[in-house]
């Protein structure tokens, strides 16, 4: 059932506005009740889904759709029925509601291509779409504001009023799209980059908004509790930074669990096409450094040449190492093979890309030196870690020192991984302390803390869960600030609530995922009955993956004493 209208001309974008120009109420008025009836529900672990969802929601009612989907945010998992009964393009991503009928709404067949026009970016780094003919909001990537663009529809989402639909063609650019900035023949497929269409400070200002958007929607903060966000600190390299890429290629064709199915050629090597699951053959990858760009050249050809001892898929690690040299050692005047060589005043280094995930990685920020078991968490951007450190240096101590409180000595790195925040902010205090889960990364952390001249007395690492820490802590909570910096789930209750009963003077929050930042900041700023409460002092995003939807945020915390009001900071 073929339910599109015809094709929209630029001109009949017109339409959204109806007669006079006012701003279309669809089939009016319903959405108003709902959305006074609504109450959003904190994100669980800020997945792609939650974060769309509550993107897509807040569309309708700016939009003043009719449509505007209540309830909780459902998993995909939960509302699928349509992966089994799939039999156009079994590749495609989309679980979503099989049928074409949403509301009163008749929806375009599955695999249509229909022309909408773009009026966001969502958080995740979609354009979301209107139609003409449906209260349904589209999902479309590769897409800028002011676009109208080309869309196959690929899955409808019936109960959030929304359908993925794969890019196909620009119709008409809008203002903020120029294509001839793409610097890869991969983007539009591959699920990597989704902003390689924008200019830098666009791509800033939109994840602003993405910090802004994520403690809207998930922190439950009022208005008046909230800093002012700062601007989004670029990256000194918008292209050739990323130090570790992991490419992967799928199994011999054939059963899974058949061990003597053997390749018969060179697989696809390389990224996830968007929407689809399979992997794209991309022979280079634009964003990766040089080192690691040519890593990954050399090993596709590994790959090629031994095809035959591979039974299943596998993913390639590629890690840029960095060998440093003083430039008058004899050794910085002559190359080595399979290297990238760079020559500054003091030193010479010489960047490789080791594969593996057992070897150790070397790698500087300004004068630190941080070695890395390959395989575990570091930071992928090494541009962006000497203003990155630095922002932190210049924040983690209060702004304004009281003499009548006692100064701050003492650190507390929790999720602390290699010891990334420990060791470069050290210097500040009498003793730091970093704790993590993984027992390499702390190994690590030890052997950096030596080869940055640090005493075990002044910087000291532990492997544990973190609200272990609270266990062992012994420094007076006045004196202390603690980082934290988790993975993307953010933190449990149980380490926030460890965290407030210890009350830390300050907290400094590092996170890849502003929305459960968002909640979690929220939680600190509310307080518990028997721990502390915080102030939001600062709230501001770095941009660790130009091209990429992708922002990390950096929230400071300040606690607020019994006879101090939260407020908005200064
Ligand atoms: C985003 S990384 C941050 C690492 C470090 N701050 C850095 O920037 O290099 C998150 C870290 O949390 C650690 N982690 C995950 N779950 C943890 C837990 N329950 N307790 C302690 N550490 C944990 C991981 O091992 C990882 O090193």
């Amino acid at each position: 059932m073929e339910a599109v209208r015809e094709p929209r001309t630029p001109q009949s974008q017109k339409g959204d506005r109806g007669q006079g120009g006012k701003k279309r109420s669809l089939q009016g008025g319903q959405w108003a009740k709902r959305q006074k009836t609504r109450k959003e529900k904190p994100v669980n672990e800020g997945s792609h889904e939650e974060v769309l969802v509550a993107d897509i929601r807040a569309l309708f009612a700016k939009q003043k759709l009719s449509q505007a989907p209540e309830g909780d945010i459902v998993k995909k998992e939960e509302n699928a029925d349509d992966i089994k009964t799939e039999e156009v393009d079994s590749t495609r991503v989309g679980n979503g509601e099989s049928t074409n009928e949403v509301g009163k709404a008749i929806l375009p067949d599955k695999f249509a291509e229909i022309e909408v026009e773009v009026v966001e970016i969502s958080s995740t780094g979609d354009g979301l779409a209107i139609h003409p003919d449906s209260d349904q909001i589209y999902v479309v990537p590769f897409s800028t504001p002011g676009d109208i663009v080309k869309a196959k529809v690929i899955t409808h989402f019936k109960n959030e009023h929304y359908s993925l639909a794969d890019f196909v063609s620009v119709v008409k650019a809008g203002s903020l799209r120029d294509d001839s900035r793409v610097n890869c023949k991969y983007f539009a497929s591959c699920s990597g980059c989704q902003f390689q269409m924008l200019d830098y400070p666009t791509q800033l200002a939109h994840k602003k908004t993405i910090v802004e958007k994520a403690y809207k929607n998930f922190s439950q903060l009022p208005p008046e509790l909230m800093p002012l966000i700062g601007d989004t600190i670029g990256s000194p390299l918008r292209y050739g930074y990323r130090t570790k890429l992991t490419p992967h290629f799928d199994g011999p064709p054939g059963p899974r669990r058949d061990r003597n199915k053997v390749f018969k050629e060179i697989p696809e090597i390389g990224f996830m096409a968007k929407n689809r699951r399979v992997t794209l053959d991309i022979e280079d990858c634009p964003i990766g450094t040089e080192a690691v760009r040519m890593g990954m050249k050399r090993e596709r050809e590994r790959v090629g040449e031994k095809l035959s001892t591979y039974r299943k898929g596998v993913t390639i690690l590629l890690r840029e190492n960095t060998l440093r040299v003083r430039n008058d050692d004899e050794q910085a005047s002559k190359d080595i093979p399979d290297t990238i060589k760079t020559t500054t005043e003091k030193y010479t280094d010489f960047k490789s890309c080791i594969t593996d995930n057992n070897g150790t990685s070397t790698e500087y920020i300004g004068d630190f030196v941080f070695t890395n078991i390959a395989g575990s968490f570091f930071q992928n951007n090494n541009s962006i870690l000497t203003p990155f450190t630095q922002y932190i240096r210049d924040n983690i101590l209060p702004p304004t020192p009281s003499s009548a409180e006692p100064p701050i000595k003492y650190l507390i790195d929790a999720y602390s991984g290699s010891g990334l925040f420990t060791i470069t902010l050290s210097s500040l205090f009498e003793s730091s302390m970093g704790i993590d889960i993984s027992g390499p990364s702390i190994t690590s952390a030890k052997e950096n803390a030596k080869l940055n001249n640090l005493p075990e007395s002044q910087c000291s690492f532990m492997a544990a869960d973190a609200p272990e820490l609270f266990k062992s802590v012994k420094y007076p909570k006045d004196e202390t600030v603690v980082v934290i910096d988790p993975p993307r789930k953010g933190c449990d209750e149980s380490f926030l609530n460890q965290l407030m009963q210890f009350g830390p003077k300050r907290v400094v929050y590092v996170s890849c995922n502003v929305h459960t930042q968002a909640r979690d900041v929220g939680v600190l700023v509310r307080g518990s009955e028997v721990g502390a409460r915080y102030n939001l002092e600062s709230l501001i995003g770095f941009d660790f993956f130009p091209q990429t939807a992708h922002v990390e945020g950096v929230a400071v915390l300040s606690r607020v004493d019994p006879e101090e009001k939260v407020g908005k900071a200064e």
